[in-house]
């Protein structure tokens, strides 16, 4: 299941198609809100904290469905509503709204000061009042987004208590996975408040795998052809996740024998990039400083997985153009090549895949995938464990070896950077890019 992710700007278009009017739209945000932080906390006494806007207005909603079940709730505000909505939701309110300046804390915060309208930090004396009033909390449940975080970009525009529960109303926004933002919302779930979703933009969910034919041989599982560098150790990780990445056939082109490699993985002195078997070409993972393997890659017309120091070495994103490519670079061998592109990291990585025509996977702790056609896919939380040399290497083995039986190339690589952080979580802390490979 993917689920879609939608812009501040694409939020308000989809409200505004709904087949019900915004204040029932409000009416189910509030009550969802409610329900969820009742369900999360129990039965505490509660503070919410309401904005001007209409994530203010999901608040007093949700403070009178905390009311009804039962619940010791107070609603602070720091502005008169400003909108009809959040007015008509203030005026259903009918317990006292205090001051949020001298409001006295209560263990559940529940955060409804601002939601996708934010447009500046807040300012220095709100933000720490905020501040103050989380710390003194048990638990800080956020509607829609934790108030300081930008929907489109993910940036903290001011200090952000991280959330324990952030309840997204109606669709994900993009700061619900991207960083720095995501680390901020706790425990992520999703309110349906009857609005269509639809998007190009999307979370990656599970992937759905080609099967093996009852009948499959080695080649028409896939063959992954890779190309090694100077680096042995890298291809090693590259070549033994593509195995155990369900592809047929894993060869490596080297000028000398490689001790690390498995058993599995057939070793050549000679490129044989014609081969008309190979489902996909792998260049890149302990490439060095050697441009030419970059060179003969290209000339091929396998669909090709092109990582680590063959990115660098692309030059033009241009010179891509026509081949049949996934990239993979991390933020510095994104800049290496795209040079430092205007907009938010999804914008980025989007622009990215339109200039060289090829599948971008943007990788970090909030890892992207950009089609040439629009399509992005946003991936889930991975564990930052992850972070640790060679990690990479595996991922463009995975998606060498999903491209290479038969997945296209978006879906390969959104099927590969999911698998990878599932790898992750089971391989636990302590893990190696080795390790990795046991929990494909
Ligand atoms: N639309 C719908 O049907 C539904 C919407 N829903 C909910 O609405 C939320 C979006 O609501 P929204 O668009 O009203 O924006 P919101 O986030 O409340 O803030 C805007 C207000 O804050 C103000 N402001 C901004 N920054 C500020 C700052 N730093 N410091 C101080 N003030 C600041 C800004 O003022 P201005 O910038 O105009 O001066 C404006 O008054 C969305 O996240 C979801 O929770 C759900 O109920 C479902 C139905
Ligand atoms: N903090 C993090 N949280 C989750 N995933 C991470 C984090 N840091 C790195 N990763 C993932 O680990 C991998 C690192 O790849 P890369 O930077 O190419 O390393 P290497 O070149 O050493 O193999 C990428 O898939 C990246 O998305
Ligand atoms: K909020």
């Amino acid at each position: 299941m993917s689920r879609p992710i939608l812009t501040a700007a694409a939020m308000r278009r989809a409200e505004a198609a709904a087949p019900v009017g915004l204040d029932l739209l409000m009416e189910r945000a509030g009550q969802s809100l409610a329900e969820a932080a009742l369900r999360f906390a129990g039965p505490m006494p509660a503070l919410v904290l309401c904005g001007p806007g209409n994530n203010g207005g999901d608040g007093y909603v949700a403070a009178r469905h905390l009311a009804k079940l039962g619940l010791d709730v107070r609603v602070a505000t720091l502005a008169e509503p400003a909108t009809d909505l959040a007015r008509a939701a203030r005026e259903q309110w009918t317990g006292r709204v205090e001051a949020l300046a001298t409001a006295e804390p209560a263990p559940l915060l529940i955060d409804c000061l601002f939601g996708t309208g934010l447009k500046r930090g807040l300012e220095a004396s709100l933000a720490s009042r905020f501040k103050a009033l989380a710390a003194s909390a048990s638990l800080l449940v956020a509607a829609d987004l934790p108030s300081g975080v930008e929907a489109d970009s993910g940036a903290l525009l001011s200090d952000v208590p991280a959330a324990d529960l952030t309840l997204a109303f109606g669709a994900l926004k993009p700061a619900h996975r991207l960083m720095p933002a995501m680390a901020r919302m706790g425990r992520l779930v999703l309110a349906d408040i009857g609005i269509a979703a639809d998007s190009q933009w999307h979370e990656i969910g599970a992937p759905v795998l080609p099967a093996i034919a009852a009948d499959a041989h080695k080649y028409s599982r896939g063959l992954v052809h890779a190309l090694a560098g100077t680096m042995p150790g890298a291809i090693a990780l590259s070549a033994g996740a593509a195995a155990r990445s369900g592809a047929g056939y894993v060869r490596v082109s080297t000028s000398k024998p490689i001790a690390a490699l498995p058993l599995a993985v057939v070793q050549t002195g000679d490129a044989k990039l014609s081969d008309p078997r190979i489902g996909c070409l792998l260049v890149g993972p302990g490439m060095g400083d050697l441009p030419q393997l970059l060179t003969l890659a290209l000339t091929s017309h396998a669909p090709k997985v092109i990582d680590a120091d063959a990115i660098r070495h692309v030059g033009e994103p241009a010179r891509l153009k026509g081949q049949d490519a996934i990239l993979t670079p991390h933020a510095g061998e994104f800049s290496a090549l795209f040079g430092e592109l205007p907009g938010t990291k999804a914008e980025q990585a989007l622009a990215a895949a339109e200039a060289s025509g090829a599948v971008i996977v943007f990788k970090g702790a909030d890892t992207l995938v950009a089609a040439p056609d629009g399509r992005l896919g946003f991936a889930p939380p991975a564990p930052a464990w992850l972070a640790t040399a060679g990690t990479g290497d595996v991922l463009a083995g995975i998606i060498a070896a999903l491209r290479a039986r038969g997945m296209p190339a978006f879906e390969a690589a959104c099927a590969g950077v999911w698998l990878h952080g599932r790898a992750a979580e089971r391989a636990g802390p302590t893990m190696t890019a080795d390790d990795l490979l046991a929990h494909l």
